[in-house]
């Protein structure tokens, strides 16, 4: 059956085309996103959706999206998706990071010269026939310092912009480096140092708790009488409330604003003032811009929804649809080496060492990694997947940790899984062969190549003669059929395993039984999704 997404903004409609020739059903409905009710009701069906800011991901939308596979945001902002609530359901939430910069930064600039000339406040006095030639007195440009707040995609191109307005600009981001600042031309600069010189304040951060009120009542005390401020980024990093307050008082001579800490934002403390030039949130709205982003997710959606490839998630490591093809058997040898000790295993692990031999060394490991993890934590938490595991092993406080080496036996390459409890480690191994089927090739140490089937008995056992037979007369009385059978053993006479392949489940009270039996130490019987 086709994948169905709903696209519940106002998104180009170029997405919805995509959708349709990329096989996937598309339901564009782009006022529902602002109708909670609605989408509560409606979002069960579906296993994508497309959004920009207006539809509000929350935990109760996510727990009622039943189906639901990937979020795609049309933009870059995901503040209005609760990832975390995303990751532990494993639903992808991934965005468009650059369809939308230049617009974007355009409009920071755009309000910049709009503050600096009060270009709205004139157009409104002249349109009504005013003339107030003497009441607009604008500051220039040229020359001023421009201090830029998060010099990431949108902060590093209103640089270049300021740079090329012959403003002198500085950058505060404790991501940027030296090296990139002298690339774009700017200072790096610490935030007080940026606030004592800046004539002209832009804010380019996501919304985090760091940032959050970064511009507030004590930030604007630091400040140049007569700085403005632009914030074409997201509301919440100015505290609208000390922002009206030090316009009325005259230390802050001008704002453009773009986005709101409520939105849609019909009330605020800024409106009406002096020199405020507001836009409803349009920082991305050019065609251009539009465009980029409704085409780009469409993309990156139906990739995912057909052929499980992903990229721009923000939370889950990219696989190209390249790359795909050749990941897939790795993954699956990843969730069942995790599955395998994950299902051998009752107490709480504590760590998870992933080992990279060879081959799949130069691959995707984060992708492996989460594959892993999601096999071994499937036991415990029936939909773990990929995308959530990571997330749940760290909430689960296991320390994970990966090793990649060069081919160093006679494999092209293996992975391993090490996991450790306070009572015990143990590591099992598997490689794929050219077949694509995951292959165990060694448990707790003790070599042996086996496939992996659907339902398998674990056995431990001492390496006496007579075991075969006992474990075969125990299957042979309670005549169930033993599809096949591998065994193996560190040392004569010493600890031997058995698997032996099953073409359905066994019962506790028959595992119980062969675990009595004599030599036999552990019987479990694990199952594969396989
Ligand atoms: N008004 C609008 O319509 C639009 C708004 N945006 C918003 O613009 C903002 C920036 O977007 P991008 O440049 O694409 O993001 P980005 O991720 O490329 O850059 C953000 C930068 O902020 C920096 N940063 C993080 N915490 C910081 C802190 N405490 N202090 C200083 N810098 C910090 C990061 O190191 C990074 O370099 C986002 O909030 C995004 O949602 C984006 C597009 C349209
Ligand atoms: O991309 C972003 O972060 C934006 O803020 C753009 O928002 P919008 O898609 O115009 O609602």
């Amino acid at each position: 059956m086709a994948p169905r997404v709903l696209v519940s903004d106002k998104l180009s409609k170029t997405a919805v085309q995509i959708f349709k020739d990329r096989g996937v059903e598309v339901d564009y409905l782009p006022d529902l996103g602002k109708d909670k009710e609605k989408l509560l009701e409606v979002i069960g069906q579906y296993d994508g959706l497309a959004i920009r800011s207006a539809t509000k991901v929350t935990e109760k939308v996510i727990a009622a999206a039943t189906n639901l596979k990937v979020v795609g945001r049309a933009g870059i902002g995901v503040d209005n998706v609760d990832i975390p609530a995303a990751s532990r359901k494993g639903i992808i939430v991934m965005n468009t990071p650059f369809g939308n910069s230049i617009t974007t930064a355009e409009h920071a600039i755009a309000l910049m010269f709009a503050v600096a000339r009060q270009l709205p406040a004139a157009d409104v006095s002249t349109h009504a026939g005013k003339w107030e030639k003497n009441r607009f007195m604008g500051v220039e440009i040229t020359g001023k310092t421009l201090g830029i707040i998060g010099c990431g995609n949108i902060g590093s191109i209103v640089a270049t912009r300021g740079v090329g307005l012959k403003m002198k600009v500085v950058g505060f981001d404790p991501f940027l480096s030296p090296e990139r600042a002298k690339e774009l031309g700017i200072e790096k600069v610490e935030l007080a140092d940026l606030f004592k010189r800046a004539d002209f304040i832009t804010l380019h951060t996501p919304l985090t708790d760091k940032t959050r009120g970064i511009i507030d009542a004590a930030a604007i005390a630091t400040m140049k009488d007569g700085v403005r401020i632009i914030n074409c980024a997201r509301g919440g990093l100015v505290v609208e409330k000390d922002l009206a307050e030090a316009i009325k008082a005259g230390k802050v001579a001008g704002a453009g604003i773009d986005v709101f800490e409520a939105e849609p934002a019909t009330d605020s403390p800024l409106f009406g003032l002096e020199n405020v030039v507001c836009t409803p949130h349009l920082g991305a709205s050019t065609s251009e811009a539009q465009e980029n982003v409704a085409l780009q997710v469409a993309e990156q959606m139906s990739a995912y929804l057909i052929e499980g490839a992903v990229s721009n998630a923000l939370n889950m490591p990219s696989i190209s649809a390249e790359e795909a093809p050749i990941l897939t058997p790795f993954v699956k040898l990843a969730e069942v080496l995790g599955a395998f000790a994950g299902q051998l295993t009752e107490d709480p692990i504590t760590e998870v060492e992933i080992l990279f031999d060879g081959q799949p060394a130069g691959m995707n490991t984060r992708a492996l990694v989460a594959a892993a993890l999601s096999g071994l934590l499937k036991p415990q938490m029936q939909s773990v997947n990929m995308v959530s595991a990571p997330l749940m092993a760290k909430e689960r406080g296991i320390q994970v940790s990966e090793v990649r080496r060069d081919k160093s036996g006679v494999f092209d390459g293996y992975i391993r899984v090490t996991i450790k409890t306070a009572a015990m480690e143990r590591s099992v191994a598997g490689t794929c062969f050219s077949d694509g089927k995951p292959r165990f090739i060694q448990i707790k140490g003790i070599n042996m190549e086996a496939d992996v089937g659907r339902y398998m008995l674990y056995t431990t056992n001492k390496d006496v003669p007579g075991v075969i037979g006992e474990i075969g007369m125990a299957f042979g009385k309670a005549g169930i059929n033993i599809a096949n059978f591998h065994l193996g053993r560190d040392e004569e006479g010493g600890n031997a395993i058995a698997l032996l392949y099953l073409d359905e489940p066994l019962t506790p009270a028959f595992i119980k039984e062969v675990e009595s039996l004599n030599a036999i130490g552990q019987a479990k019987l694990l199952e594969f999704d396989i």
